[in-house]
């Protein structure tokens, strides 16, 4: 659906600002915008990147989701994910939890395309794919990730600087050699008029798995629940700019340091709740044999950092690998047993929210 026909966010409905980043600033090493985008990935952990270069590739990814989608569900469901932990593929509508009750499941369809597959394509890496991700693999997915991998390395680099480690330590956490959680996923959500809110949420609340995520949408709906918060907020979009959050392992990494903040996904506000919703989130992933933890040996503000916060504890004793598996098995509603299965699905929200 062309952008211009679709209403504008409600001016009525409250939103929680975020800090505006020029992506070629940062890249080009504007001390002045990397502090500020330094300050907006020490407390809430979300910002909006403008002047990053890729809306020709999430346009064409935005019609690769729509070709995927329109398929029948028969061929959609001999790509879906499953129940044992795996994330690439596609997602059907209801398959997760959105809470520990399980009474709510969520209502978003997702295909995910593994990085490891893209960077091997021809030659099959992690698994097969519907026939309208292949057909655009060349010509459409490959440069969306190649552009993403560009801006979430170029953000890392800039990390790596600030939290003073030694020179290419989170490059080689996130080494492109090794295969890795890392995947591109695009997201539909249907309007779902006259249902109340409790029955709708696309996404239940939650926070991203891996290091990076650089998330591109046009419609509201997503919503964060900021540190001292206790309504969920808004989160705006903003023409041609992406929004970008750090995700649990980097918050690990960084003993904390960076923040990974709890977000869900409703249905748009206002007049938008017509739409469907689309969205798009290139996601960063440490290389599956990485272990989870703060690097306190490689950097004094890590160390220091873990040291205040006596009381948290920053050793999951986990892979990457083993985290997403466990977080991505965990939610869906087949697996569940009870509560417990919920608070299996969950990541650093419960270690680190009072922190
Ligand atoms: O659709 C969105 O705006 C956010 C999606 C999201 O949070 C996710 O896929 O992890
Ligand atoms: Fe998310």
């Amino acid at each position: 659906m062309p952008e211009a026909t679709l209403p504008p966010f409600p001016d009525d409905v409250p939103t929680h600002p975020l800090l505006i980043v020029d992506y070629e600033r940062i890249k080009a090493g504007d001390q002045q915008e990397i502090d500020i985008m330094w300050k907006a990935a020490t407390t809430l952990g979300f910002w909006y990147l403008g002047n990053h270069g890729a809306d020709t590739q999430v346009t064409s990814m935005f019609e690769m989701g729509a070709e995927t989608m329109a398929l029948s569900m028969t061929e959609k469901l001999q790509f879906e994910q499953g129940d044992d932990g795996q994330s690439f593929g596609y997602k059907k509508a209801g398959a997760n939890a959105t809470d520990e009750t399980g009474k709510t499941l969520d209502t978003a369809e997702f295909i995910n395309v593994a990085k490891d597959d893209v960077l091997a394509y021809p030659s099959v890496a992690r698994r097969t794919y519907p026939r309208t991700v292949n057909a655009r693999m060349e010509s459409t997915i490959t440069p969306f990730v190649q552009k993403s991998l560009e801006v979430n390395y170029t953000i890392l680099r800039i990390f790596n600087d600030k939290l003073g480690l030694p020179e290419g330590t989170l490059a080689r956490l996130h080494s492109l050699d090794e295969f890795s959680g890392s995947e591109a996923r695009c997201i539909r959500n249907p309007p779902l008029p006259g249902k109340s809110l409790s029955e709708t949420v696309a996404l239940g609340a939650h926070t991203d798995f891996g290091s990076l995520s650089f998330l591109h949408n046009k419609l509201g709906g997503l919503q964060v629940l900021p540190p001292g918060y206790e309504e969920w907020q808004y989160v705006k979009p903003i023409p041609r700019h992406a929004i970008c959050n750090v995700g649990d392992a980097l918050s690990l990494f960084s003993g904390g340091i960076l923040q990974s903040n709890i977000h869900r996904v409703v249905p748009p506000p206002g007049a938008q709740s017509h739409f469907e919703r689309w969205s798009l989130v290139f996601f960063t992933r440490p290389g599956d044999s990485v272990i989870l933890r703060a690097l306190v040996e490689d950097s004094s503000a890590i160390a220091d950092a873990v040291a205040q916060k006596s009381d948290k504890s920053f050793e999951t004793d986990s892979t990457a690998a083993a985290w997403f598996a466990r977080r991505v098995k965990n939610q869906r509603i087949k697996n569940r047993t009870g509560p417990e299965t919920w608070m299996a699905s969950r990541g650093t929200e419960h270690k680190l929210a009072a922190a």
